[in-house]
C-alpha cells in the first residue's frame, strides 16, 4: 500500500506542459530535497563514526596524560634515589678516606718520632696499624725506596711515581698536609691492583725525608654497592679530580681506569645521559670529597628506574588500544548494519518509484483500494487510494477525481454485478481472485475485461485488463477448430460433438434422429481435370445447395475431401419419411454448376442411418452410415441407401483384408516370419513388338497367395493398400524384386529385356520415391535404362507440377516412364507435351471391342496418332485376339501386351520364353 503514495510524488506537477523544459522547482520541493539531503547526512552509518571519534580521541588523550604523569613520577623518583645514593656514598667514602688519612698521619708522626724503620714496629705494638690483610702500610726513604711495610713486602721503589714526585718536590713543608692518591695500579711488589694513599714525611729540619703510604684494594671503595638499591646495572665510582676512575662498580663487576667527565656531571640527579662507555643510559650524580682529590659518582640505570613506568605505560596503551578497537568494532558493526538498512530503504524506494512509473505506463487499469469497515468490522465499501491513467480511461472518471472516493458512490453498478462481493471476500479471506466479464456500462460497454484482485494490507489491489482482442482471437480459433475452412461448415470434431449431443437429447426425449454420409460422385474428375480451385468452388456451391435443403436445427458438416455429413434431428422413426429431403438433396447436388465458365455436374452417394434402430451411439452410427454410403456407390452412385445389417459384413471383410495385407507384407519381407496371411510374389507379362513379334520387355504384376483364399487378384487389394498407405512399402518391395529379377535374366545371358513396374498415386506422391527407385537399381545392379515405371493418366493430373518435377528426376536418372490406361483420364495435350515419357499405353477397355466398336477404334487410332506426333511409342494392352492385333498392326501401333501372346507368368517361364526366342533368332540367322 506504499507504492501509490510514491506514485503521487512521481507524477509531473499538474499543469506542466509536455515537451517544455521544467520550470524552477517550487520552494516546497526544494525544501523537501534539502530535508532529504540532511536526512542522508544524519544516516547512522555516517553520523555514528563521526561521533565515535570523540570518545576515541578522549581515550587516547587520557591515556597519554596518565602515561606522562607516570613518567614524571618515575623520573622524580629516579632523581630522588640518585640523590640519596650520592649522599650515602659520599658519606661512606668520606669516612673511609678519613680513616685512611688518619692512618697516614699516625705513620708520619711515628716516623718522625721513631725513624723510618722503627715507626711501624712501635705502631704495631701499640695496635695502631690497620689489619694487613686489607690495608698495606709502608714507609719510603727520601729516594723512594720502601724501607718498612706492614705486612712485609718485597723491595719496592716508588721514586718514579707521580705522587712521590709531588711530595718530594714540595718546597714548603706546610704543604705536606695534603694526602696524595695514585691511579689504581699494579707494581713489582704487589701484582693485585691497588691504590696508593700517601703523605709526605719531613725530617727535623723540615726537609723531605720520605713518604708514608697506605695501599688499598679498589673493590674496598665500591663494596657498599647493594643490588636492592643500585639495581643490576647501577654504578658506583670513586674518581680522581683528573677524571680517571680509581674504582668503578657496575653490578658485580669492579673496574678502574675509565675516564669520567665529572666536571660535566651535575651535583644532583638529572636527566639520564651516557656517562660511561658501556652504553647504558643512567641518572647520574657526583659529589667532590673534601680534603681529597677525589669525587664520588653514583649512576642508576634508566631502564631499571623506569621499568615500572614502562610496564604501566604498556598496560595503559594496551587498555586504550583495546577500548579503541572495541569502540571501532561496535561503531563499524552498527554503521554496517545501518548502511545495509539504508541500502534496503533505497532499494525499496527505487522499487516503489519503478512500480509507480510502471503502473502509470501500464496498459492495465490499477486500483489501490482501502477497506471501509462497518461497525461490525465487515467490509462495507472500498475507498480509492490510488489509480493510474488507464483506470481513468476505463471508468471515464479522471484519475485525480477518483482518489479518495468511495467505490459504491463512484461506480454504483459494482454492487450489482458481483464485483463488490468478490473484492470483500478477497479483502477478508485473502488469496487471489480472477474474473472475466463483459462490461455493461460506458465507456467500456461491450468490451471483455479481466480483473485480478489481490489482498494487501488494509485493502485490495485490483488490476483490470481489456481482453477483448484475446476473446475475439479465441473465438476465431475456436471457430476454426470446429469448422471447415473452405465451406465454413462444421468439421469432423464439431459434427462428432453435435452428434453426441443429439444422441443424448434423443435418448432423453425418446426421439429419433438420422445421419447421412454424402460422398460426391465425379468430384475427382473435376478436381483433377479443372484444378483444385475449381474443386474448391464446386464444394462450396454443393455445400450451399445441401444447406438450403435443410431445416435450421439440422446440421450439415464436411468431413474432408468430397465427403459431407448431414444430421437431422427429431425425425419420424420411418425411413420413408426421410426420402423427400434426401431426394431433394440428391437433386440439388446433381444440378449443373458453372465453374470458370464451364458447366460441370456431379452426383452424390448417400448412406443413411437412423437412431436408435441402426445404432445407439455416435461411433456405430457413423460407421454404419459410411457402410451404407459405400453401398450406394456400389449400386451405381448418385442415390441414397438406408443402412442394413448385411452392409457391415463388407466393412468387416475390409478390416480382415487389411490385417491380412499387413501380415503378408511382413512375411514377404521377412522369410522367417510365419505366413498366416500368405506372401506376395511377382508374375511377368511379356510385351511384344507388333511388327517383329519379339518379346522386348515384361510388365511386373503383383500377386497375393493367401493360405485360405488362394490367389487374391490385385484389384481386390491394391485399392485398400492405397487407402491404408501400405502400398508404399508394398510398391518398394515390387520395384526391388522386379529389378533383381531383371538383372538375374541379364546375368543369365538374356540381354536387352526391360521391366515395367506399376506405380500407384500414393507411391508417386511419396517424397522418397526417387530415392527408393535409385536404391533398388543400385542394390540390383540393373541399369536404369532397363526399368520403366507405369503411371496412370489420372495420377499425373492430381498435381501436375509436382508430377512433372518427379518424372523429370526419374528421367534424369535414366529410368523410362509410360502412361498407363491412356484415354481414361483427362490429360490436356499441353500437359502431355510437358511429360518426359517415352510410351503411351492404350487402355484395355478400348482394345476389348476394337473389332466391333467404331468408337473404340476411333479412340485407339487417336491415341496412336497422338503418341506418334509426340514422338512416343504406343502400346496396346489386353490384346486377346488376332483381329485386335491385326487392327493395331495395320494402324501402326508399336507394341502390344495381352493373352494373345501370353498371360502374366512366373519368372522361370519368362526365362524359357526368352531362351526359345534366342534359339529362334539363331536359327533365323543360320537359315
Ligand atoms: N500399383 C500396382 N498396381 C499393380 C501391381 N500389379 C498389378 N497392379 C494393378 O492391378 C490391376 C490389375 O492387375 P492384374 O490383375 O495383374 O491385371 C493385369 C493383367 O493381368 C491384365 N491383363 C493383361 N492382359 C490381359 C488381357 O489380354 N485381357 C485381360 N482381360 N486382362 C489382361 O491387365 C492388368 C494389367 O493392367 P495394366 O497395369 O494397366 O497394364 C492393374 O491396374 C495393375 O496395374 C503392382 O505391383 N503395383
Amino acid at each position: 500500500m506504499t507504492a501509490p503514495s510514491t506514485a503521487q510524488t512521481l507524477a509531473p506537477p499538474a499543469g506542466q506542459p509536455l515537451g517544455q523544459p521544467p520550470a524552477q522547482p517550487p520552494a516546497s520541493e526544494r525544501a523537501a530535497r534539502r530535508a532529504r539531503r540532511l536526512r542522508g547526512a544524519l544516516e547512522t552509518y555516517i553520523s555514528l563514526p563521526l561521533f565515535a571519534l570523540l570518545p576515541l580521541v578522549a581515550i587516547w588523550i587520557a591515556t597519554f596524560h596518565f602515561i606522562d604523569v607516570e613518567r614524571n613520577a618515575a623520573l622524580g623518583a629516579a632523581r630522588d634515589a640518585t640523590r640519596e645514593q650520592v649522599d650515602t656514598y659520599e658519606a661512606q667514602m668520606a669516612r673511609n678516606l678519613t680513616a685512611i688519612d688518619q692512618t697516614l698521619k699516625v705513620i708520619k708522626y711515628a716516623v718522625e718520632m721513631n725513624g723510618a724503620t722503627g715507626a711501624l714496629p712501635v705502631l704495631r705494638r701499640q695496635g695502631l696499624l690497620p689489619p694487613g690483610l686489607v690495608i698495606v702500610v709502608s714507609v719510603t726513604d727520601r729516594d723512594g725506596k720502601v724501607v718498612a711495610s706492614n705486612p712485609a713486602m718485597p723491595a719496592l721503589d716508588v721514586s718514579g711515581q707521580s705522587f712521590f714526585a709531588t711530595h718530594r718536590d714540595l718546597e714548603d713543608g706546610s704543604a705536606a698536609g695534603a694526602p696524595q692518591v695514585s691511579h689504581t695500579l699494579s707494581d713489582s711488589a704487589r701484582a693485585e691492583p691497588h691504590l696508593h694513599f700517601s703523605r709526605r714525611i719531613n725530617d727535623a729540619d723540615g726537609h723531605f725525608a720520605g713518604i708514608a703510604m697506605v695501599e688499598v684494594d679498589p673493590a674496598y671503595f665500591t663494596s657498599s654497592y647493594e643490588h636492592s638499591r643500585e639495581g643490576e646495572r647501577g654504578l658506583l665510582a670513586l674518581v680522581g679530580n683528573d677524571g680517571v676512575a680509581r674504582a668503578l662498580r657496575v653490578g658485580d663487576k669492579v673496574s678502574w681506569g675509565q675516564h669520567i667527565a665529572i666536571d660535566g656531571l651535575p651535583g644532583d640527579a638529572a636527566e639520564p645521559r651516557l656517562i660511561i662507555p658501556d652504553g647504558v643510559p643512567r641518572y647520574a650524580g657526583m659529589r667532590r670529597l673534601h680534603g681529597f682529590p677525589l669525587a664520588v659518582v653514583v649512576g642508576l640505570a634508566h631502564g631499571e628506574q623506569m621499568a615500572q613506568y614502562q610496564q604501566h605505560r604498556g598496560t595503559y596503551l594496551a587498555a586504550a588500544l583495546g577500548a579503541s578497537l572495541l569502540l571501532v568494532a561496535v561503531v563499524g558493526l552498527v554503521s554496517a548494519w545501518s548502511w545495509q538498512l539504508a541500502k534496503a530503504r533505497r532499494r525499496e524506494r527505487h522499487a516503489q518509484e519503478t512500480y509507480a512509473a510502471a503502473s502509470e505506463a501500464s496498459l492495465d487499469a490499477i486500483f489501490v483500494l482501502r477497506n471501509v469497515l462497518a461497525t461490525d468490522g465487515a467490509v462495507a465499501d472500498f475507498m480509492v487510494e490510488e489509480t493510474n491513467s488507464r483506470a481513468g480511461q476505463l471508468t471515464g472518471i479522471a484519475k485525480d477525481a477518483m482518489r479518495g472516493r468511495l467505490m459504491g458512490e463512484m461506480l454504483p453498478f459494482y454492487r450489482g454485478n458481483g464485483m463488490f462481493e468478490e473484492l470483500a471476500r478477497v479483502a477478508q479471506d485473502g488469496g487471489v481472485a480472477e474474473t472475466e466479464w463483459q462490461a455493461a456500462a460506458q465507456p467500456a460497454s461491450g468490451r471483455w475485461l479481466q480483473r485480478q484482485v489481490v489482498r494487501v494490507e488494509g485493502g485490495v489491489v485490483v488490476t483490470i485488463r481489456d481482453i477483448t482482442e484475446r476473446k475475439l482471437t479465441e473465438e476465431r480459433i475456436r471457430h476454426m477448430a470446429h469448422h471447415d475452412e473452405l465451406t465454413g461448415l462444421p468439421n469432423r470434431s464439431l459434427i462428432r460433438d453435435r452428434l453426441e449431443q443429439a444422441v443424448k437429447h434423443a435418448q432423453r426425449h425418446g426421439n429419433c434422429l438420422a445421419l447421412a454420409f454424402v460422398d460426391l460422385d465425379g468430384f475427382k474428375l473435376v478436381n483433377d481435370g479443372l484444378g483444385h480451385n475449381a474443386g474448391d468452388e464446386l464444394l462450396k456451391v454443393v455445400g450451399g445447395r445441401m444447406q438450403a435443403c435443410l431445416r435450421r436445427n439440422d446440421t450439415l458438416g464436411r468431413l474432408g475431401g468430397d465427403e459431407f455429413v448431414i444430421l437431422l434431428q427429431d425425425v419420424a422413426d420411418d425411413p420413408l419419411a426421410l426420402a423427400p429431403v434426401l431426394e431433394k438433396i440428391r437433386q440439388a447436388v446433381g444440378e449443373p454448376v458453372m465453374i470458370a465458365g464451364q458447366a460441370v455436374q456431379v452426383g452424390c452417394s448417400m448412406g443413411v442411418v437412423m437412431y436408435p434402430r441402426d445404432g445407439d451411439d455416435p461411433k456405430t452410427l457413423m460407421m454404419n452410415a459410411d457402410a451404407a454410403m459405400y453401398r450406394a456407390k456400389d449400386l451405381g452412385k448418385h442415390n441414397f441407401q438406408f443402412y442394413t445389417r448385411e452392409m457391415n459384413a463388407s466393412v468387416e471383410e475390409k478390416l480382415v483384408l487389411l490385417e491380412g495385407l499387413r501380415k503378408a507384407l511382413e512375411a514377404t519381407l521377412d522369410a522367417d516370419a510365419p505366413a498366416h496371411a500368405g506372401r506376395f510374389h511377382l508374375v511377368y507379362q511379356p510385351k511384344v513388338d507388333l511388327r517383329t513379334g519379339r518379346m522386348f520387355g515384361v510388365e511386373a504384376l503383383i500377386r497375393w497367395r493367401h493360405p485360405e483364399h488362394g490367389l487374391v487378384p490385385p484389384p481386390r487389394f491394391i485399392g485398400l493398400a492405397e487407402e491404408s498407405g501400405l502400398i508404399v512399402a508394398i510398391g518398394e518391395w515390387v520395384v526391388r524384386s522386379a529389378c533383381r529379377q531383371a538383372q538375374a535374366w541379364r546375368a543369365a545371358g538374356l540381354e536387352g529385356l526391360t521391366v515395367s513396374v506399376n506405380v500407384s498415386a500414393r507411391q508417386f506422391e511419396e517424397k522418397r520415391l526417387v530415392e527408393r527407385v535409385a536404391n533398388a537399381l543400385r542394390e540390383s545392379g540393373l541399369p536404369p535404362s532397363a526399368l520403366e515405371l507405369e503411371v496412370t493418366e489420372s495420377l499425373l493430373m492430381r498435381d501436375l507440377n509436382q508430377a512433372v518435377e518427379r518424372m523429370r528426376e526419374l528421367k534424369a536418372m535414366g529410368v523410362s516412364l509410360s502412361i498407363d490406361d491412356f484415354g481414361t483420364g483427362y490429360s490436356s495435350l499441353s500437359a502431355l507435351k510437358s511429360f518426359p515419357i517415352s510410351t503411351l499405353k492404350i487402355d484395355k477397355s478400348f482394345v476389348r471391342d476394337l473389332a466391333d466398336s467404331t468408337d473404340d477404334q476411333a479412340i485407339a487410332l487417336a491415341v496412336i496418332s497422338l503418341g506418334h506426333r509426340l514422338n512416343l511409342r504406343v502400346i496396346a494392352e489386353g490384346v486377346e485376339t488376332e483381329q485386335q492385333r491385326d487392327f493395331l498392326l495395320a494402324h501402326e501401333c508399336d507394341e502390344m501386351q495381352g493373352y494373345l501372346f501370353s498371360a502374366p507368368v512366373d519368372a522361370e517361364r519368362i526365362g524359357e520364353m526368352l531362351a526359345q526366342q534366342a534359339r529362334r533368332d539363331r536359327m533365323r540367322l543360320a537359315g
